[in-house]
């Protein structure tokens, strides 16, 4: 079964380490990073580090190529890039030491033209086979139409690839709102992305499982919302459940949410019943949690991450 991630939206993550941050003040680093990121890339990476073939696709900009060659080769993730004059975007992580909170600042992005998109859509296209499953995940440059997701899910269910999607706003919106010929098979949104498509806030546990289960009854297979240290609820025809995240040294937060993403891949791809989907899944995320970038340990300790994970049935 063939896995491909695309990401029409791509970044380099740099990673400030902040005593503390303080809005308005002067700040001085404690120290920096950078990662080859973005939703998909970061999907691709978790997955390659679990030992599943996998192949990336999107946009990058030539001009500053060399973060995600290195991450892609070093991986051993099929490279199906489309290349474009310019930039890929930098997004600002400022981690404040003292509390371990990250603050995202994510940056427009480079604007792509409809050549673009043609180009990167043959590729998904070629790669999205009877069988196989298809990641879509991030932002769409500001100029693609928000339908974008919901056009390339239902050409790359037609040709029987599976599609897991992570989007938000008014890209999970146009997605969700497809026929039932073009849903996704799978969609992780988190707390504020599900509040956004419910249009009010979800305070009450029953209140986010309502709206999973709605989704569900719209066509969706599996709904998966991550609620950061709260774990992580699944809704699909086998049931409901809600998963619960081991204690975790948290190194960086950034990419958990993809990480969780690729563990419900891996998960889907060992045909794997929901309590031991759930526990895959949460056990990326854990795995994830414990090192900077998209970086997963090795097998047998997220194997064993997934053995302590709890899971309470919600039906
Ligand atoms: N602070 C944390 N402590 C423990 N687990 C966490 C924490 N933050 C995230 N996780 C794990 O990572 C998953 C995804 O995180 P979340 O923040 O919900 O995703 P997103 O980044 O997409 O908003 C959660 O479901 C949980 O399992
Ligand atoms: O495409 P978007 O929505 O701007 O998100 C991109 C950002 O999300 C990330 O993929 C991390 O996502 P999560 O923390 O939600 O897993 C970063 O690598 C990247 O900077």
């Amino acid at each position: 079964m063939t896995i491909s991630t695309l990401t029409l939206n791509p970044a380099i993550d740099q990673t400030v380490t902040l005593d503390a941050l303080k809005p308005g003040s002067v700040h001085r680093a404690r120290s920096v990073w950078s990662d080859a990121g973005g939703k998909g890339v970061n999907v691709a990476c978790c997955l390659a580090d679990w030992g599943l073939p996998v192949a990336a696709t999107g946009i990058l900009g030539q001009d500053n190529a060399a973060p995600f060659t290195q991450t892609l080769s070093a991986k051993g993730i099929d490279d199906r890039f489309v290349w474009i004059p310019g930039e890929t975007r930098t997004n600002l992580k400022l981690l404040d030491a003292g509390t371990g909170d990250t603050t995202d600042i994510n940056l427009p992005g480079l604007d792509i033209g409809p050549s673009t998109l043609e180009a990167v859509r043959a590729v998904l296209l070629d790669l999205a086979r009877d069988g196989s499953l298809v990641v879509l995940a991030g932002s769409l440059p500001r100029s693609l139409p928000p339908e974008t997701y919901a056009r390339l899910t239902g050409e790359v269910r037609a040709r029987g690839a599976r599609v897991v999607l992570d989007a938000s706003g008014p890209a999970l919106a146009a997605a969700l709102a497809a026929g039932p010929g073009a849903l996704p098979y799978a969609i992780k949104p988190n707390r504020h992305e599900l509040e956004e498509w419910a249009g009010r806030p979800l305070g009450e546990p029953a209140a986010l499982l309502d709206a999973a289960r709605r989704l569900q009854a719209l066509g969706i297979a599996l709904v998966c919302v991550s609620l950061g240290e709260a774990g992580a609820l699944f809704v699909s025809g086998e049931g409901a459940l809600h998963a619960f995240p081991p204690a975790t040294r948290v190194a960086s937060t950034v990419g958990a949410g993809d990480a969780l993403v690729a563990g419900l891949v891996a998960g889907l791809h060992d045909a794997l019943p929901l309590p031991e989907l759930a526990r895959r899944a949460l056990a990326f995320a854990a795995g994830k949690l414990s090192r900077t970038g998209a970086n997963l340990p090795g097998r047998e300790t997220v194997d064993g991450i997934a053995r302590e994970i709890r899971v309470d049935p919600l039906d």
